[in-house]
């Protein structure tokens, strides 16, 4: 589903160049969750903003199902951490979820059905005419990503989504992804600075290594589909993978690759 074969991104900064990403090359098949951490200034947004197709590659290339991308591809949508900003305050909730939505030729009664059952997916049932700063923070970040699931994605990008949230906000938004990802069958990476939900959330963990970055390794999450943050946190495989993740970035800080 998604391809990244070889991306590479350098920044100019006062004539110098800088590469942030060398190489990186790596599949998602589709239906898979895969999550993707790092240490701290490795590329991860910058990873994010290619597959997406907000920003181009200086080398190498995205593909999702075999199309290079080029611009925002189709099937794709993508989940930011800052809700404040993605959602636009002068909308009403409905709106704010219906815009993406005008661009696929749906009538206007398809589009209300469609954000209707993206709120009631995320638990946001009626919400269509609040305004967005009268909801917590966590509930912005719902709408989000009701918006992104009402689109109906093939593949969803989310980039350290639940960041700027309260651990147990954060927590009933990782089980809500998960949930929605098990019920929609939808191919999501996501991207995180927190390994714990990296282990929590994925079927793979991809570690970045540091700049000039690639990708260092990658560990499979064998915890099966049903977890639970009490349970499956506390549990000695969960233990052993955060322990695997947490030892493959120190190495990463230490510029091992
Ligand atoms: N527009 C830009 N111009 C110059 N340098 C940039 C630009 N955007 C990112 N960089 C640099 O590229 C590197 C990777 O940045 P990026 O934000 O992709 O990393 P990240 O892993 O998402 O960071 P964090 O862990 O802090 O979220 C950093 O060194 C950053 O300073």
């Amino acid at each position: 589903m998604l391809e990244v074969a070889g991306i590479g991104r350098d920044y100019r900064v006062d004539g110098e160049v800088h590469t942030a990403i060398d190489a990186l090359t790596f599949q998602v098949a589709e239906g898979e969750l895969v999550c993707v951490v790092g240490p701290s200034g490795c590329g991860k947004t910058t990873l994010l903003r290619m597959c997406a197709g907000l920003l181009a590659p200086t080398r190498g290339a995205a593909l999702v199902d075999g199309r290079e991308v080029d611009g925002p591809p189709e099937d794709t949508a993508v989940v930011f951490q800052e809700y404040g900003r993605s959602l636009f305050p002068w909308m009403r909730v409905g709106a704010n979820v219906e815009l993406p939505l005008k661009r696929l030729g749906l009538t206007r009664a398809q589009r209300r059905e469609r954000v209707a059952e993206a709120l009631r997916l995320v638990d946001l049932e009626g919400k269509e005419r609040v305004w967005p700063w009268q909801l917590s923070g966590g509930m912005q970040q719902r709408v989000a990503i009701a918006r992104a699931i009402a689109f109906r994605p093939r593949l969803l990008l989310m980039d350290e989504p639940f960041a700027a949230v309260d651990a147990q906000t954060r927590a009933d938004l990782e089980d809500l992804i998960r949930d929605l990802w098990a019920r929609l069958g939808i191919t999501v990476v996501f991207i995180t600075h927190d390994i714990d939900e990296s282990v929590y959330l994925g079927q793979r963990v991809l570690v970045l290594s540091s700049p000039p970055t690639t990708l260092r390794a990658e560990v499979h999450i064998g915890l099966g589909p049903e977890r639970d943050q009490l349970e499956t946190r506390s549990s000695p495989a969960f233990a052993k993978l955060r322990g695997q993740v947490w030892a493959e970035i120190q190495a990463a800080k230490r510029g091992e690759t």
